[in-house]
């Protein structure tokens, strides 16, 4: 698949992205990830699933710069990742949400939106100072990017509303504007069902397809709950006690014995 593939919808998902070769990570004696290997392609959506702590959000913090993988190598865009901090890593292109929404509670959706344009600030304070118009323009231009993010994910009658009064649903929704407000080149999503009723779990679910389609934004995200990422998903990785037990279209993962058993509760040992 090294020239990239086309889905069965018939989108084209493009080269290798982001290549973890041989990734281990080790807390002390606990190793929460055991030698795994993986790519992501350029406008695919890509799931890592797996059982209560199988190493997922592990995983995505090492994608994310926030761990630095005891041993193997990260290589982003074609070149071997050097250590950066997740700042630097946020500076690729590459944003994230969390699972425990990370959020200003006092501040309104809209300014929440504004954080994610952060990285794109050029002007400091002392620009801003000498060069007012210029540091004006920039405000406009990022605010314009904000309130776009916020039309397509459908968030315009609460931009004016403090976060900390929403309900829990359109709370993540302000997360995943946040993060595309950074016009990220890779999205990392972790968890962006827990917690949620059906209805929102679709809606979720819709926004997610219409990122990929409409920026053609390429999408990681971990899941705990199979099911919600089997009709999302191009392929899945497939995790269980810092394993990877399989790798695959979500068919292919879904008839594996191995990820059957995990889910099933049967050892592999
Ligand atoms: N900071 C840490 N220090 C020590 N051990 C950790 C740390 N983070 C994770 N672990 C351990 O690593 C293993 C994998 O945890 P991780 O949170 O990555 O799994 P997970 O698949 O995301 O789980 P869940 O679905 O419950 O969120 C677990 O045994 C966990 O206890």
């Amino acid at each position: 698949m090294q020239e990239g593939y086309t889905t069965a919808d018939g989108r084209k998902i493009g080269g290798v992205v982001m290549e973890m070769k041989n990734i281990t990570l080790r807390f002390g004696g606990v190793v929460a990830i055991k030698d795994i290997s993986f790519d992501i392609r350029e406008g695919e959506i890509r799931a890592i699933i797996g059982p209560n702590g199988a190493g997922k959000s592990s995983m995505l913090n090492v994608i994310s710069g926030f761990y630095i993988p005891s041993e193997g190598e990260v290589w982003y865009r074609g070149a071997k990742r050097p250590q950066l901090r997740p700042y630097e890593v946020a500076q690729q292109g590459i944003a994230r949400t969390f699972q425990n929404i990370a959020l200003f509670e006092g501040m309104s959706v809209l300014d929440n939106v504004m954080t994610g344009r952060l990285g794109h600030m050029k002007s400091g304070l002392i620009a801003q100072a000498l060069w007012k118009g210029k540091a004006e323009a920039e405000e406009v231009a990022n605010r314009e990017v904000a309130e776009r993010v916020i039309d397509f994910l459908e968030i315009q009658h609460i931009r004016k509303t403090p976060v900390g009064r929403l309900p829990y649903g359109l709370k993540k929704r302000v997360e995943l504007a946040r993060a595309l407000a950074a016009e990220p080149k890779l999205l990392l999503l972790d968890e962006p069902m827990a917690g949620m009723n059906v209805e929102e779990k679709e809606d979720m679910s819709r926004f997610i397809l219409d990122v990929n389609d409409e920026f053609g934004t390429t999408i990681t995200l971990i899941e705990h709950d199979m099911g919600v990422v089997m009709d999302l998903s191009d392929r899945v990785v497939v995790m269980d006690y810092g394993k990877k037990i399989g790798d695959g279209t979500p068919d292919e993962v879904r008839n594996n014995q191995a990820v059957i058993d995990a889910y099933l509760g049967v050892s592999n040992d």
